[in-house]
């Protein structure tokens, strides 16, 4: 298939559960790229798990069409797709009575490879998600803890290398500091392996710092809005997304926006930084919230980028506004003379 094609395409894909009076989702449309980390956030009962549980058929479509990797799959055998989908819940669902390195080695087994592929796989997996396969692989699920757990079940879906990932709030039962451990990791896990990943969550902290774009649910399954992290912090396309973004939406962009995204748009600022100040210098790579910690930290009044022009600590505060209109720059003013 094209590189341009969709790899999960949702056309007018619609759900009634029998015997209610409601649709669960009402024609959806939707389309995911290759390779790209969608989040699907929203209140609870707006359709996102049914959404993603249609994707790999767990739930029948009532009508629609799924479209994967340029293929319509809405009417193919599920569980042969579904092997070729991995499928992260919550409650990990790991077999008992099986070791961590059978759990990993389920869908292999499933699919006929031979006994030594299953095992280096399982290894190699166990690896790639922070398992010492020599400590962990002959364990019971019962002997690790919540986020290894949580660990194997991401293991278990890459498996036998699905390209495509459904990942049901996989953190959502962890205690909110091995949550952004295991989401800083998981993160570092998909810049290697590039899966085109659905994951669903009602956490905005949690969508705005995994997705590569984030498709906001309201009520009855409306897609509200389905756009960059960056893009909803600055323009909420209606007051339920406003609202659904809440009151940190300013300091949630400052950790999103780059100082090099504040050097691209600052170019009509000309000022020069004056005569003893304290400027500290930071990276392009910096988010804007690292660079006023930073420079609070210093004692510093201006921050500056190699090579670029300094930049004032309240400009920094500035850049978490949300007020900024097209062809006006991101910062207001600069160093004054
Ligand atoms: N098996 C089912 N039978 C009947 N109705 C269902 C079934 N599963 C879900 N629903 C209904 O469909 C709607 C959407 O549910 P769904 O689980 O997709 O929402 P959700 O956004 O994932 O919610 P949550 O965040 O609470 O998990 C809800 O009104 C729910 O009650």
């Amino acid at each position: 298939m094209s590189e341009n094609t969709p790899m999960i395409r949702l056309r007018q894909v619609c759900k009634r559960y029998p015997g209610t009076a409601a649709d669960a989702v009402r024609p959806l449309d939707l389309e995911i790229n290759r390779g790209e980390f969608v989040v699907l956030v929203g209140p609870s009962g707006c359709g996102k798990t049914t959404t993603l549980r249609m994707i790999n058929r767990l739930v029948e479509p009532t009508s629609g069409e799924i479209w994967i990797d340029g293929q319509d799959v809405t009417h193919t055998d599920p569980d042969e797709m579904r092997r070729h989908i991995g499928y992260v819940i919550q409650q990990v669902g790991l077999i008992p009575h099986m070791t961590i390195a059978q759990n990993v080695g389920l869908v292999p087994k499933m699919l006929g490879w031979d006994k030594t592929r299953i095992r280096e796989r399982a290894e190699e997996l166990l690896e790639l998600v922070g398992l010492e396969p020599a400590k962990y692989a002959k364990r019971y699920p019962k002997q690790l803890s919540g986020g290894q757990q949580q660990r194997v079940g991401v293991a278990r879906a890459l498996a036998a290398d699905p390209p495509v990932m459904l990942m049901d709030e996989p953190f959502g039962a962890i205690d909110p500091v091995t949550r952004d451990r295991l989401q800083r990791e998981f993160l570092r896990l998909q810049s290697q392996i590039k899966k085109t990943i659905v994951f669903v969550t009602h956490d905005i902290d949690e969508a705005v710092k995994l997705g590569d774009r984030i498709a906001i649910f309201a009520e009855g399954s409306r897609l509200a809005q389905f756009a960059t992290p960056l893009e909803i912090l600055t323009n909420p396309a209606d007051d339920f997304v406003r609202s659904f973004i809440g009151e940190g939406a300013g300091l949630r962009r400052l950790g999103l926006l780059r100082m090099a995204d504040l050097a691209a748009e600052r170019s009509e600022v000309t000022s020069v930084p004056g005569a003893g100040r304290d400027v500290l210098e930071v990276q392009n790579d910096d988010t804007v919230a690292q660079a006023l910690d930073r420079a609070m930290l210093a004692g510093a009044t201006h921050v500056v980028v190699p090579g670029g022009r300094p930049v004032a600590v309240q400009d920094l505060v500035m850049a978490g506004t949300n007020s900024r209109t097209a062809g006006a720059p991101l910062i207001g003013e600069g160093v004054p003379e």
